[in-house]
């Protein structure tokens, strides 16, 4: 405080500074009191904001939380989702064994195809241009092997089309692997074909292996020698028609004794010659169980014990054949003096004395009984049986005739249809059953001798065979054949055919009128010799060809 002791002149100046300090000082506390009120100002609209910002921050944190707990959860809900879809996955495939079949079986298609692809592709990056080709042609390469599998199964019909296959084989592809046929469909003739390609049989797979594709020159000869063996018949037969004696199934059922079922497969006789005709022969095994072919011989020899109560009256086709049988038995001097006269007036049968005594002399015949479509279950079973097995309709077959040959007797060679005649009345095809057999020095075969098939006799076996060519109706010639006499010296041989005809047997109508007929007791047999030729002789128990129409019409069948 010293400075309030200051002089009044020096006191009136000390005045007016005093004055001026305290402006100042005033100033400085208005200045003061603004800035503090500014500062509390700011300090409480700051606590606002402080008193404002925990809850915000409470908000968001939370909101936060929330958030990271979703996606928290979002993350392990789907990290056990797929952990339960990997578990059930692999549990299906646990428990569907199909899932793992087939995973275990599209395997090897799978890698084939690969290799396949690889090859391709291999190709394609060697030559460019390739590649819009194989694209496009892929599908056309498989059509092609369809094709040729089909090919492949006319070409057994139809040797004409040999030729083209093996020629067309290269172009195709290398190797053709026929995988949707089974080894154990095929029929032997399917295998066997091959007209000189090679064949491998891969486990159920056959491949054929095509041949390396030859020099002009050679195709040439080779169309040569194919042209010779192709008669024009064969080169136009239809596919469908001649498939005709084509087996229907692969496989037949058989029943057995026991009440079950056995199956039996088809064999295509391949022909020991070459022979360029339609006729094609096919053999089935067990075809008849033991209890069928026992059966039928035991009613054969029934009927043939009541047939033969009478004592058979003998025919002849002509004079010379009754001639020629009469050298056969040494009967020269007879044979010279025959004329008309032996005969039974009018007709071409011995009367019953001449009867006897050719049967005296040593004449042979075998016997043949029939029975009737619809006559007995069997013959439907048969027939049946027959037509499952063959396409041959059960309503173009004719009688079931049922033959035995004792010691010695055969049959010449003939056929079964008439050769230079189209008569479409004529037997289509043979369906033939041997009921017994007569062991390896037994005889009986069937023989084709312009086939070069030889059959033995076995129980059950089915032998059969188109007689005419089914697109020309003409009877073939090379379907001759004969039964070799029987050498065994006790049992004889016995056998069931049926033939079939182009048309339902009875829309087919009656047969020129034959021979007239001589007076006869009832139920009297009759014995044929027809064509000589050693061993033409056979016993019949009807007279009529056209017994199956009489028989149609009283029993009013089909
Ligand atoms: O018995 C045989 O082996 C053949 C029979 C025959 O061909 C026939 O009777 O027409
Ligand atoms: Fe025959």
């Amino acid at each position: 405080m010293p400075n309030r002791t200051k002089s009044p002149s020096v006191q009136s100046e000390s005045t007016k500074n005093s004055s001026n300090e305290s402006k100042n000082n005033s100033q400085k506390l208005i200045t003061s009191l603004l800035i503090l009120i500014i500062a509390i100002l700011i300090g409480f609209i700051f606590q606002q904001q402080l008193q404002m910002k925990p809850g915000v921050l409470e908000t968001n944190k939370d909101l936060l939380y929330e958030e990271l707990k979703k996606e928290l959860r979002r993350e392990i809900l789907e990290e056990v989702a797929k952990k339960e879809f990997k578990v059930e996955k692999d549990k299906k495939v646990q428990d569907d064994p199909k899932i793992v079949e087939n995973v275990v079986m599209e395997k090897p298609k799978v890698e084939n195809k690969i290799v396949e692809k690889v090859e391709k592709d291999k190709k394609v990056q060697d030559d460019p241009k390739i590649v819009e080709n194989v694209v496009m042609e892929k599908p056309k390469v498989e059509n092609k092997i369809v094709e040729k599998v089909e090919k492949d199964k006319k070409v057994q019909d139809e040797p004409k089309i040999v030729e083209n296959v093996s020629m067309e084989k290269p172009k195709v592809e290398d190797k053709i692997v026929i995988e949707d046929k089974k080894l154990e469909d095929l029929t032997s003739a399917e295998i066997n074909f091959q007209n000189g390609k090679t064949i491998s049989l891969d486990s159920k797979k056959i491949k054929i292996k095509a041949e390396e594709p030859k020099k002009e020159e050679e195709k040439q000869q080779n169309q040569e020698s194919d042209k010779i063996l192709v008669p024009k018949e064969v080169e136009n037969f239809p596919q469908v028609k001649i498939s005709k004696m084509k087996t229907k199934k692969m496989w037949i059922p058989i029943p057995n004794s026991n009440g079950g079922h056995r199956r039996v497969p088809p064999i295509e006789i391949k022909f020991g010659k070459e022979h360029g005709s339609s006729v094609k022969v096919w053999l089935f095994e067990e075809f008849l169980s033991q209890e069928e072919s026992e059966h039928l011989i035991k009613a054969h020899e029934s009927h043939l014990k009541e047939l033969l109560k009478q004592k058979p009256i003998i025919c002849f086709d002509s004079i010379s054949t009754l001639k020629k049988n009469l050298i056969e038995l040494k009967r020269e001097p007879v044979a010279q003096t025959i004329t008309p006269n032996d005969f039974t007036t009018g007709t071409n049968c011995l009367n019953q004395t001449f009867s006897r005594k050719l049967e005296k002399w040593g004449l042979k015949w075998s016997f043949s009984t029939a029975f009737y479509p619809g006559e007995s279950k069997f013959s439907r079973v048969f027939g049946k049986r027959i037509e499952e097995a063959t396409m041959l309709n059960e309503t173009h077959g004719g009688k079931f005739q049922i033959t035995s040959y004792p010691s010695g007797v055969g049959y010449k060679d003939h056929t079964d249809c008439i050769v230079n005649s189209e008569d479409q009345r004529d037997r289509y095809a043979t369906f033939l059953v041997y009921l017994n057999e007569l062991g390896a020095d037994g005889g009986g075969e069937t023989i084709f001798p312009e086939l070069g098939i030889d059959v033995k006799p076995r129980q059950g076996r089915a032998l059969t065979w188109n007689n005419m060519n089914y697109e020309t109706g003409k009877c073939e010639a090379k379907s001759v054949h004969r039964a070799s006499p029987v050498q065994h010296q006790v049992k004889k041989k016995y056998i069931i055919q049926r033939w079939y005809y182009f048309k339902n047997f009875y829309a087919l109508g009656k047969r020129m009128a034959e021979a007239p007929l001589p007076e006869r007791e009832p139920n009297t047999p009759k014995v044929s010799c027809d064509n000589y030729d050693n061993g033409s002789c056979r016993m019949y128990d009807e007279w009529n060809p056209d017994h199956m129409i009489d028989y149609q019409r009283e029993k009013k069948i089909y």
